[in-house]
């Protein structure tokens, strides 16, 4: 993989986001984690919120129709908008099956895709993204020890042949196919932090603590 550091700008005109939610939520006991709710709004609300900012249109990536029908009523909030669901071919394979759906799905040569846990996506470090993606195959966050964030990315729809042969060697971690990519621009934690000075746009909830240190924090910020 050749590593670029001076993007080629090339605009991306249409863009599409893709929200993986079909995950089972095990390490909070099996809830549905994008409809959980604070403050009077689920995390899904927030993060559609965001999104659209920002992008054309929005993928939820569900595992299957049962799943859809409890993500239905939520639309209601985005009338105006592009909401469309795709689904999972492979059982529990984990996002990477999830993934592929949304790309294929998406209109657009290029998609920002995120975990549907999280709740402070920052549309500017979106925006971002697309504009480092624009010319590429991928934008990817990579933090100072060299790990990155692959669900808080752009990717151009070239993922998906990596993504089969990824599956076809039977591996699923969702790095596998990005680095099978050629041109994958690598935007570093210093400049996000410039825009998301506390890096919550990153912020994904996986347990009940993390819930609750997010809603803690949000009550903190209201009375400080
Ligand atoms: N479409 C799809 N999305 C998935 C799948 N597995 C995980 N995801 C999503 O990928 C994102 C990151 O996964 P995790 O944070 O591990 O969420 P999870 O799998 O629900 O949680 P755990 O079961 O506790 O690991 C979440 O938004 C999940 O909904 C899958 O098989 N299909
Ligand atoms: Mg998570």
């Amino acid at each position: 993989m050749a590593e670029k550091t001076e993007p080629e700008k090339r605009q991306i005109k249409f863009r599409s986001a893709v929200v993986l939610a079909g995950g089972r939520g095990r390490r909070m006991g099996m809830v549905e984690k994008a409809l959980l709710e604070f403050e009077g709004k689920t995390i899904i609300e927030r993060l559609l919120e965001s999104l659209f900012k920002v992008v054309d249109e929005v993928i939820l990536s569900v595992r299957d129709k049962n799943q859809e029908k409890k993500f239905k009523p939520m639309l209601e909030k985005f009338p105006a908008r592009e909401i469309r669901f795709c689904f999972d071919t492979l059982e529990d394979a984990g996002p990477l099956d999830g993934i592929r759906a949304g790309l294929l799905e998406s209109k657009s040569e290029y998609s920002f895709i995120c975990a549907g846990d999280m709740p402070f996506v920052n549309f500017r470090v979106v925006d971002l993204l697309f504009k480092k993606a624009g010319g590429n195959d991928a934008a990817l966050p990579r933090w100072e020890d060299r790990k990155f964030e692959p669900l808080h990315a752009v990717y151009s729809k070239k993922l998906v042949p990596e993504i089969e042969k990824a599956f076809e060697k039977g591996r699923c971690s969702v790095l596998t196919p990005v680095f099978e990519m050629q041109d994958v621009i690598f935007v570093d934690i210093s400049e996000i932090r410039e825009i998301d000075p506390e890096l919550r746009t990153f912020a994904n909830i996986n347990t009940v603590e993390d819930m609750e240190n997010m809603i803690g924090s949000a009550v903190k910020k209201e009375k400080g």
